[in-house]
């Protein structure tokens, strides 16, 4: 018999794997399906509504003329170049494709959170309006521009003092929440929000949560906004809830969410925990800076060691902002931490720009243009200075494999709008580590890590360039630091513990990085076929068979399995071998049946046919 040689080298977590296009964490909220009809929309058109909501519609789209930080920028043209061609026709098809949108999804925020209708009696004896006396606020100093209505609603955000909600209020939710999933003994389920996992609940899917709720909105929250926003919001009967949850983080499965955008031009985030109930958490938000900061010296807050732009509420506070305001959920350290998020619209003003980034699913049978470029590059014209449009007309060039286009549009946004944007600098320096620019594609990275030092992709992406330019100290710092965050998903922590099992190749630790890998991510094929390369290594035959038949499971591509059968078939020799040495009377025929029970009879018969060809 031939005596294969073992192609040893065990498989690094290919780039790719983590590099997913990162879009604008908006998307976190688009995930979830939506039923919208279109009906309503087709009935707003055919009795002229769409006439009406034009003029708000322009409104929209010029607004977003004012910063409300204090940072002075580079004066960002009203129209990026490289848009020169985008007609005021295509400007217009653009806003009746976010009307038609704006109507479907205030429709189906009505059906979810029906706070339009009359609260059932029950809820209506207790009915309080109870107003909040005071709000804290914080101004957001950051480039960049929430989606609409820039000038009507300033980057502030407002913290209720005292809290909105009773402790006792807040406990009685939570165990409203808890009791429905032990009574139908499901476990939480665990929502995407961009890198991160979080447990949590769509409210409008656990009742009794749910009819508290929709009475809490329509006699405090709805009340408070129309208070804080009156040149926005004229009566509370404006808005609706476009979206609505309840997450727990705990240090085990609640990880965090991704920095992220609202779905909605209000937002607010009620905290059912107090600060004595978990350490670690809170909500950070991109630029927050205390009101009282920028009144005397400007970067006394700023300096403070404490001060980390995130805010901590305790039980029953919550804030209220615009929903295009950047921001996340902390991962705790200890404890848990229950909050409800809310996303509003208001009814009668469509938010333009953020309905053009946030298409509806594919699945929905209406006329509207999802996936056409020149929506999205409408809503760059519309509002040049939100960074999340930049960040999706890129990928969406990318997608149509325009690559330089995605560059220069991600170049443009960091040049002139948002120097710091998370999103575009991760975009753009995937495309310089495509294009082996290591030098710039490191220099993105540390710009995301400078903004969240939690961004994993942005590790991994570190770590990756140090790689290519055989910096293994410093790549190895990076892995390090990916599998120590707090919140890091366990498919990219996986990755990370692979590609160090690989990086400490020969030393023992390697066994245990492979394996740790393994137990995170069990279906990923490269940290199993190189945990059986490096039992093979070390001549542990039988156990590099065993790891590389399950390997053999979870294959993804011709050459992983060529390689993998080619290493089985000369382990599975050593065995046959070292046993026939051992009982040197066995047949012919029993040693190829031991060499087929070792390799497994569907990998032996692969490896037949493969011979045969
Ligand atoms: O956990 C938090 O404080 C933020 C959650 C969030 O993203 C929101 O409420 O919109
Ligand atoms: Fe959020």
């Amino acid at each position: 018999m031939c005596q294969h040689t073992l192609t040893l080298r065990a498989q690094k977590v290919p780039p790719s794997i983590c590099f997913p296009w990162r879009t604008v964490s908006q998307t976190m909220h688009q995930s979830i399906p939506s039923l919208r009809s279109t009906v309503v929309c087709l009935l707003m058109l055919i009795t002229g509504s769409l006439q009406q909501c034009l003029p708000l519609c322009v409104q929209a789209s010029s607004a977003a003329s004012t910063n409300t930080g204090r940072s002075t920028r580079q004066s960002t043209p009203s129209r990026p170049p490289f848009l020169a061609h985008v007609t005021d026709n295509t400007l217009d098809r653009a806003r009746r494709v976010a009307l038609q949108r704006h109507e479907k999804a205030v429709a189906q925020a009505l059906e979810n959170y029906p706070t339009n209708q009359q609260p059932p009696d029950s809820l209506n004896a207790d009915a309080t309006t109870a107003t909040a006396t005071g709000l804290d606020s914080y101004v957001i100093d950051a480039a960049g521009s929430v989606p609409d209505f820039a000038d009507q609603l300033q980057r502030v955000v407002h913290v209720t003092t005292p809290p909105l909600l009773s402790r006792d209020e807040c406990r009685n939710v939570i165990d409203m929440a808890e009791s429905h999933f032990q009574q139908n003994n499901i476990p939480w389920s665990m929502q995407t929000s961009g890198q991160y996992k979080v447990a949590g609940f769509w409210i409008k899917n656990i009742p009794a949560v749910h009819a508290w709720f929709t009475h809490l909105v329509q006699t405090r929250l709805f009340p408070l906004l129309a208070r804080t926003y009156p040149d926005f919001v004229v009566s509370p009967h404006d808005l609706c809830v476009d979206n609505a949850y309840l997450f727990k983080y705990d240090p085990e499965t609640g990880r965090r969410t991704d920095i992220h955008t609202d779905s909605g031009c209000l937002s607010f985030t009620i905290a059912l925990s107090g600060t004595d109930d978990y350490t670690g958490g809170g909500t950070w938000f991109e630029g927050l800076q205390p009101l009282q900061g920028l009144q005397g010296n400007e970067h006394a807050q700023q300096d403070a060691p404490s001060w980390n732009h995130v805010l901590s509420m305790e039980a029953g506070q919550v804030t209220i902002r615009p929903g295009g305001v950047k921001h996340c959920g902390h991962a705790v350290n200890t404890g848990i931490r229950y909050i409800i998020g809310g996303f509003c619209m208001h009814q009668n003003k469509p938010e333009i720009v953020r309905q053009l980034l946030t298409p509806p699913p594919i699945t929905d049978s209406s006329e509207d243009d999802t996936n056409s470029v020149d929506i999205l590059e409408a809503a760059v014209v519309l509002n040049p200075k939100c960074d999340a449009s930049y960040g999706l007309l890129a990928d969406r060039y990318k997608q149509n494999g325009l690559i330089e286009k995605a560059k220069q549009v991600l170049e443009y946004c960091v040049q002139h709008v948002h120097p710091t944007s998370g999103e575009v600098n991760f975009s753009l320096g995937s495309i310089y580590m495509a294009e082996q620019d290591y030098v710039k594609a490191k220099a993105c990275f540390e710009t995301c890590l400078a903004v969240d030092d939690c961004d994993v992709e942005a590790l991994m992406g570190l770590a990756h360039t140090a790689s290519q330019v055989g910096d293994t100290t410093t790549e190895e710092v990076y892995y390090q630091r990916v599998v120590a965050t707090p919140g890091a998903s366990d498919t990219i922590r996986a990755s990370a513990f692979c590609n160090l099992g690989v990086l400490h190749e020969n030393n023992d630790i390697e066994l245990h990085y492979y394996k740790q890998s393994i137990a995170l991510a069990p279906t990923k094929f490269a940290p199993r076929y190189s945990l059986g390369c490096a039992y093979a290594s070390r001549e542990s035959w039988k156990a590099a068979i065993r790891v590389f038949r399950e390997a053999m499971t979870i294959v993804p591509n011709e050459e992983g399995q060529r390689q993998t059968l080619q290493n089985m078939y000369t382990a599975a020799m050593h065995v046959v071998q070292t046993e026939a040495a051992d009982s040197p009377g066995r047949s012919q025929q029993e040693v190829l049946e031991r060499f087929r029970n070792l390799m497994g009879k569907e990998n032996f018969e692969i490896l037949a046919s493969s011979a045969k060809q």
